[in-house]
């Protein structure tokens, strides 16, 4: 399963940059540092060298190359890298050089994780967790990523699993000792006992509201209301640049538009939409199918209608905020938010708001599950321990220990002792390359 190749990949993206570096890791890292750095450097500390094309002996560039011995280096391999110059040329010749190394060739995405996983170096939601570092696009994303990296489910999880075996010792040892008076019913007792309060404690975890989860995905709030509300206007006050055409014609909004904000740390996606109304222009009836469609996904609706032309919003959805636009056309204060995208009034005080409500949804990065894969399997966990509790209530010692066992099953596709093949290959393509 794991290839022994020596894999090598840009480990900085692609494209004009003062530096590159290329990641190397795999048995053949010391023979091509020698081959092409001149010799293995001290290991972990940067060492400036002469890159030479082993079959010309021209020079490549200068570079700074580190060495990280295996097994205490990342992917648990020998590895090294080279911060060489950005240019396209040189990234271009360091990397035709090591390709032409034999056991040499370029890596796969995700496939230095994927050797850290393999050897032990992390578990599966520190991977997971690496990810999500790599996609977190606000403070709170990174916040929560860096916290999974640093081991934190993964820790949990060891523990009720540490827990549960012995539960599971306890269970096989009353089942031995079947006829020797007390000694099976207190262990099962025991172990009744750690089934019921590890039940509670996962189940405590998973009433979150999904909001690890929904801080990876962002929380989407949709603009709607009648044509001409002012919603584009919002949308491009909002994003601080001309994202959607406003126009004086009712019905200018077709298509839906996104526009992703760093809200105060947290991803917010704003969607404008085509105004809802009866009508017969083909068009125009498509943008509103797509309207109702973005209303059901909302996180929340900022329902929008002007100040001198009311329409108010539908009733009894918490998600659904009113908003009277064009404040600038009636001075009239009413018990209405008000806003105007002409003047700006209104808007820092709709940004709290939502910030407020954003926070309230997605929390600030201290969840503990992050991705529906957990959920799942901590919701099989608990539902095996409540039916291992209740066989043992009826003295079905055997079920008990055979629900106990799914239980810790559950546990180890987590971490990933177990099941993962599937999870990997899905993981580490949506990885980048030289990661
Ligand atoms: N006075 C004033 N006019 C505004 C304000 N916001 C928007 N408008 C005007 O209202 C008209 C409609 O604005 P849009 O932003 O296109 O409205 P919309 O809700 O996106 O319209 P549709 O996409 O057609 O549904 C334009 O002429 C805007 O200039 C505002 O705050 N004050
Ligand atoms: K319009
Ligand atoms: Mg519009």
């Amino acid at each position: 399963m794991l290839s022994t190749d020596t894999i090598f990949a840009p480990a900085s993206g692609f494209g004009r940059a003062a530096v590159a570096v290329i990641r190397i890791s795999g048995g053949g890292t010391r023979f091509a540092l020698e081959t092409i750095a001149g010799g293995v450097p001290e290991p972990r500390r940067m060492s400036l060298r002469r890159l030479r094309d082993p079959e010309t002996g021209s020079v490549l560039d200068e570079a700074l190359v580190v060495f990280f011995p295996g097994p205490g280096s990342f992917t648990g391999e020998d590895g090294a890298e080279l911060h060489i110059h950005g240019g396209a040329a040189v990234r271009a010749g360091v990397l035709r050089s090591l390709g032409r190394m034999p056991g040499c060739r370029a890596a796969e995405a995700g496939e230095f994780t994927r050797r850290a996983f393999l050897n032990g170096r992390m578990d599966l939601p520190a991977v997971e967790g690496l990810a999500d570092l790599i996609d977190a696009q606000t403070e709170a994303q990174a916040r929560q990523a860096l916290r999974q990296l640093g081991g934190e489910l993964g820790r949990q999880v060891e523990s009720w699993r540490e827990d549960l075996i012995g539960a599971l010792a306890d269970l096989e040892a009353a089942l031995d000792f079947a006829d020797e008076g007390d000694v099976p019913a207190s262990l099962e007792a025991r172990a009744g006992g750690a089934a019921r309060r590890l039940a509670g404690e996962i189940e405590a975890v998973l009433r979150d509201s999904r909001r690890g989860e929904r801080l990876r995905e962002g929380f989407v709030v949709v603009l709607a209301g009648p044509p001409n509300a002012g919603k584009s206007s919002l949308l491009n006050a909002l994003a601080r640049r001309d994202a959607a055409i406003v126009s004086p014609v009712p019905g200018t909004t077709r298509d839906a538009i996104e526009v992703a904000c760093d809200l105060g740390g947290l991803p917010v996606t704003f969607i404008d939409t085509a105004g809802l109304r009866e009508t017969e222009d083909v068009v125009e009836r498509e943008g509103i199918v797509r309207t109702r469609a973005r209303l059901d996904q909302a996180d929340a609706v900022l329902w929008l209608d002007p100040v001198d032309d009311p329409c108010p919003p539908p009733a009894g959805d918490p998600r659904y905020i009113h908003l009277r636009t064009k404040s600038d056309l009636s001075p009239a204060a009413g018990q209405d938010l008000r806003l105007s995208a002409r003047t700006g009034d209104g808007i820092p005080e709709l940004l709290d708001l939502l910030s407020r409500r954003a926070g309230d949804a997605l929390g600030t990065g201290d969840a503990l599950v992050t991705r529906e894969r957990h959920r799942r399997a901590l919701e099989r966990c608990a539902e095996a321990l409540r039916r291992a509790v209740d066989a043992l209530a009826v003295d079905q010692g055997e079920l008990a220990a055979e629900d106990v066992r799914l239980a810790l099953r559950a546990l180890g596709e987590i971490t990933g002792r177990v099941d993962v093949e599937a999870v990997l290959d899905r993981l580490f393509a949506a990885f980048c390359i030289g990661k």
